[in-house]
């Protein structure tokens, strides 16, 4: 179980969130949403252990959240690529930082990439780029995915691809965390948690 207790965080002498807590179990999904401000995105960082709290405790399954760095992972809404490279060269690089072993062109046909073999990926579209930030989630092998805005500038085809992941790793007894400005299939989400604007 994924759990966060009486979470508080202040930023810019605003309260974002206080004595947040949440729990999330094995094969569920939580849809983050909440107005522009409300710390959605903070809340994210924080439940990783990227954001630095005022108050709280975050564990998964009884163990500090800071100690399972492999079981984690987070894809934020700003692309953490290298631009200059091509997508299938940023794949490689992520492949080697795993054990997986997979097949660059099948994985990057899975996510829409194909025939994009020579172009670095600055100068692809913003779905596209959003495309390649997202093929983490095909080679991961952590339990626990935490995504920031996964749907932006991804078009309808890849909103249905991307729902049926989020659904193929909930019946592995993943955990999905996610926000979206748009809405998402009733049928993936366990839980809606709403995030007030707090002033
Ligand atoms: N490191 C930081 N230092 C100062 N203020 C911050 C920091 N991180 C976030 N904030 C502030 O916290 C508030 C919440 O930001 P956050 O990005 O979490 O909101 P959000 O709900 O994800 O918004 P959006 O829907 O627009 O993406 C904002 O007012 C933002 O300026």
């Amino acid at each position: 179980m994924l759990s966060a207790k009486n979470l508080t965080c202040v930023r810019n002498q605003r309260v974002l969130f206080e004595n947040l807590s949440l729990e999330l179990n094995a094969g569920q999904l939580m849809y983050v949403t909440g107005p522009n401000g409300a710390g959605k995105t903070t809340l994210l960082r924080s439940l990783v252990g990227l954001n630095q709290l005022q108050h709280g405790e975050i564990t998964f399954n009884q163990q500090n959240i800071s100690e399972c760095g492999t079981n984690i992972l987070f894809i934020g809404h700003k692309p953490a690529i290298n631009e200059w490279l091509t997508a299938e060269q940023n794949l490689l690089h992520w492949l080697s930082l795993t054990q997986v072993q997979a097949d660059s062109t099948e994985l990057l046909y899975k996510v829409g990439l194909t025939g994009l073999t020579d172009v670095p990926v600055r100068y692809l579209s913003a779905g596209q780029k959003r495309r390649v930030a997202l093929v983490r989630m095909w080679i991961s092998q952590a339990k626990i995915w935490v995504l920031d805005e996964p749907f932006t500038s991804i078009d309808h085809k890849g909103v249905e691809v991307l729902t049926a992941l989020f659904k193929r790793h909930k019946e592995n007894g993943g955990y999905v965390i996610v926000t979206s400005h748009q809405s998402l299939p009733e049928s993936i989400v366990d839980q809606e948690f709403k995030l007030a604007y707090r002033f």
